[in-house]
């Protein structure tokens, strides 16, 4: 039975997404305190694939996975699930809003209920865990009064109770996971891709706007940009691109090429179906055929072929 990792403790909304997205697989699911560990745990093989958190729709990309994808062994991305999010105000029994004084959850989730914290708790302490389901598992500890987590957390506390349900500053916040493995054979393409990359490129006039020019130039719909400072030299920074297409398709390749040209460094997380299944559009010169044709005329003319 695959072993495949997750941001634990049990009952975080990584958990769930990393259900669905070995779902029909008999996988069993291994908990790890952090991104990073589970990545880990990845490169040394001990577990087969990871789910991880990458972006919010609310708070944007989830930077521990990001820098954890850019060190160490590559890993790719062989697929994608969105999950809606909303937050439960998890308790121990008998305890009241007004005496809350201290409210503990991840991060990014306190970033997504901070509206709700300032109308309900304002003058609660906020402390950050791990994760969501590691707030809920310190507060059935004794160690906070409340914590704000996702909805299946009371599964796995029930000790706790959730005073308050469907906490969420913005409604229909989504994040986004993918599934992580050791670089082997690609997903299929599906003609509704997506491919990740992350590239450093010099500090130079112009060349962040002719890294985009490649895609653009080959009609290719990039969906996100973000930038991460490089840690080790002040000022320098990596570039994740989302884009719609699959390495295998004859305009990916040939805009990755350009790329590995044109960076100093480009690592490729992979292309997997997107969650949403909307295909790509392709503008007729950017078709398959239309990549083919040119290259057989390339190749006539070169070998005397053609006048
Ligand atoms: O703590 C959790 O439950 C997680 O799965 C992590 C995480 C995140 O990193 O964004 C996942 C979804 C929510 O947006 C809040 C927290």
């Amino acid at each position: 039975m695959p072993h495949i990792a997750y941001l634990g403790p049990a009952g975080t909304f990584t958990e769930q997404a990393t259900r669905q997205l070995t779902e029909g697989f008999g996988a069993e699911l291994v908990p790890f305190d952090t991104v990073p560990l589970a990545l880990d745990a990845v490169r040394r093989g001990e577990v087969l694939a990871a789910g991880v958190p990458v972006e919010n729709s609310v708070e944007g990309s989830v930077n521990a996975t990001l820098d954890a994808l850019t060190v160490d062994d590559p890993l790719v991305a062989v697929q994608e699930a969105l999950l809606p999010v909303q937050f439960d105000l998890l308790v121990r029994p008998g305890t009241e809003l007004a005496g809350i004084r201290t409210v503990a959850s991840h991060p990014h989730a306190l970033a997504q209920v901070r509206g709700w914290l300032a109308e309900n708790l304002p003058d609660a302490e906020v402390r950050a865990t791990g994760s969501t389901s590691a707030g809920a598992a310190a507060v059935a500890a004794g160690e906070f009064d409340s914590a704000i987590a996702a909805p299946v957390a009371l599964e796995h506390y029930p000790s706790l109770e959730r005073l308050v349900g469907g906490i969420a500053d913005v409604r229909d916040a989504v994040t986004r996971f993918l599934l992580v493995r050791r670089p082997g054979q690609l997903p299929e393409p599906t003609g509704a891709d997506r491919t990740s990359l992350c590239a450093v490129i010099s500090d130079e006039v112009g060349t962040l706007a002719e890294m985009l020019t490649e895609l653009s130039l080959r009609g290719i719909n990039l969906s996100r940009i973000e930038s991460r400072p490089i840690k080790d030299r002040f000022g320098e920074y990596r570039f994740f691109l989302d884009f719609d297409g699959h390495v295998a398709d004859a305009r990916i390749g040939d805009a990755l090429t350009a790329l590995r040209r044109r960076c100093s460094s480009v690592r490729f997380l992979g292309s997997y179906p997107k969650a949403d299944r909307t295909p790509a559009s392709v503008r007729p010169s950017a078709s398959e055929q239309a990549f083919r044709s040119s290259a057989q005329w390339v190749e006539d003319v070169r070998a005397g072929r053609l006048a």
